[in-house]
């Protein structure tokens, strides 16, 4: 479904991540609008009233949008001064779409590397986070292929990610549990496997959400 391409030479400095039109979902936006008069149709409701004559329309563009996230270049550095300790965003807010109801789930996402010989541009962290979030997702598998393409992308030392997120489907309605968060993780490499650098990994998220009161 997600095409995922670098270029592993040395002298790579961008790798694509996007989408194909072979691999992509087809959004069929008549078929999805049609679906959703059906749906008013279905609750009760009239689509050709004046106030809801535009709403197939509008929920259609609106879902075909959440789920089509851009392509982008992962743009990367050589690690010239071999720095090789955490770089780390920390609250990189997203949403995505829970699989299930088709609700949001929306929250913060943590992540960090410890670099190999490269170096990437930091705003591609958030832009990997996004990008896999343009998908209805579970948050475990969401917080998996973030780090799994950093991974593979950057072959860095280590790969921390952390999500911790609100999901509607069980705020609003359902269980109703308001203000629940779901915290997820996925360690690779150092990150996993040495001690101090997980505890560090470990703090400096902490941190970070307490004092936002997260
Ligand atoms: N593991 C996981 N579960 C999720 C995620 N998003 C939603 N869910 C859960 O998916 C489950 C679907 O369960 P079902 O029993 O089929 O659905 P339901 O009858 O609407 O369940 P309730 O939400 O308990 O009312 C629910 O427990 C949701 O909380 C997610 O990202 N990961
Ligand atoms: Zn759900």
């Amino acid at each position: 479904m997600t095409l995922l391409t670098w270029d592993d030479s040395d002298t790579a400095e961008a790798a694509v991540l996007g989408r194909t039109a072979g691999q992509a979902p087809v959004i069929d936006l008549p078929a999805a609008q049609q679906a959703v008069a059906d749906l008013l149709v279905a609750l009760g409701r009239d689509p050709r009233s004046a106030h809801l004559r535009d709403t197939p329309r509008r929920v259609a563009g609106a879902y075909a949008e959440l789920l089509t996230p851009a392509p982008f270049a992962m743009t990367t550095f050589p690690n010239d001064e071999n720095y090789d300790e955490l770089v780390l965003v920390t609250r990189i807010a997203f949403s995505s779409l829970c699989e299930h109801h088709l609700l949001p789930f929306s929250g913060v996402a943590h992540v960090g590397y410890l670099p190999g010989e490269r170096i990437v541009g930091l705003s591609k962290l958030a832009r990997v986070v996004r990008h896999f979030a343009g998908d209805m997702q579970v948050q475990e598998r969401l917080t998996v292929q973030i780090a799994d393409f950093l991974d593979e992308s950057l072959r860095p030392r280590g790969v921390g990610v952390i999500l911790d997120a609100e999901h509607l489907c069980m705020s609003l309605r359902g269980v109703q549990a308001v203000g629940a968060r779901t915290v997820t993780s996925r360690l690779l490499g150092t990150l996993r496997d040495d001690p101090r650098s997980r505890q560090e990994f470990m703090a400096l998220t902490t941190a970070a959400s307490r004092a936002h009161g997260d």
